[in-house]
């Protein structure tokens, strides 16, 4: 298990409360803490508010890493890219989860609550924060992406 013990912010729409409920217990037992940006139940609200929260919160440093999950992870991922500074990746299978750290130091995990189950999430969140960043060539690929726009 990784040593990494920085906070995650989290945030998801109605349609991954549940998962997002599962998803901290998993965290706080890792000894992480969780800083939670709703929602906070099942009641209809609109996704790009919590994406803009926790990618916000990524984006100007107070948080080093965040996860967004809503019915696909689609929109979350479309939100959260927006931001400065912010490499968010949608995974809703382990192989990407652990590439995703490996070659993008993805620091915005997302993911589809209506796609995949608890199982195969908490295994992603796992493969997310035990992958190292390989840096060298990717680490200069990662630097372009900040001479766009
Ligand atoms: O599309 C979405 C963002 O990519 C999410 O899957 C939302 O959770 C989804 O659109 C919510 O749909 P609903 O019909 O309003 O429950």
């Amino acid at each position: 298990m990784s040593n990494d013990k920085a906070p995650v912010i989290i945030g998801c729409d109605h349609a991954a409360y549940a998962l997002k409920e599962i998803i901290k217990a998993y965290l706080s037992d890792r000894g992480i803490d969780v800083e939670d940006a709703g929602t906070f139940s099942e009641d209809s609200v609109d996704y790009p508010d919590f994406g803009i929260k926790v990618a916000s919160a990524v984006s100007e440093g107070a948080f080093a890493r965040g996860i967004l999950i809503c019915g696909t992870g689609i929109g979350m991922s479309m939100v959260a890219n927006r931001f400065p500074h912010v490499r968010a990746a949608l995974c809703n299978d382990l192989f990407s989860a652990a590439m995703c750290k490996k070659h993008n130091n993805a620091n915005v995990l997302v993911m589809g609550g209506r796609v995949i189950g608890d199982v195969l999430a908490r295994e992603i969140v796992k493969a997310w924060l035990e992958t190292p960043f390989e840096g060298g060539r990717h680490q200069a690929r990662l630097e372009k992406f900040d001479t766009v726009g």
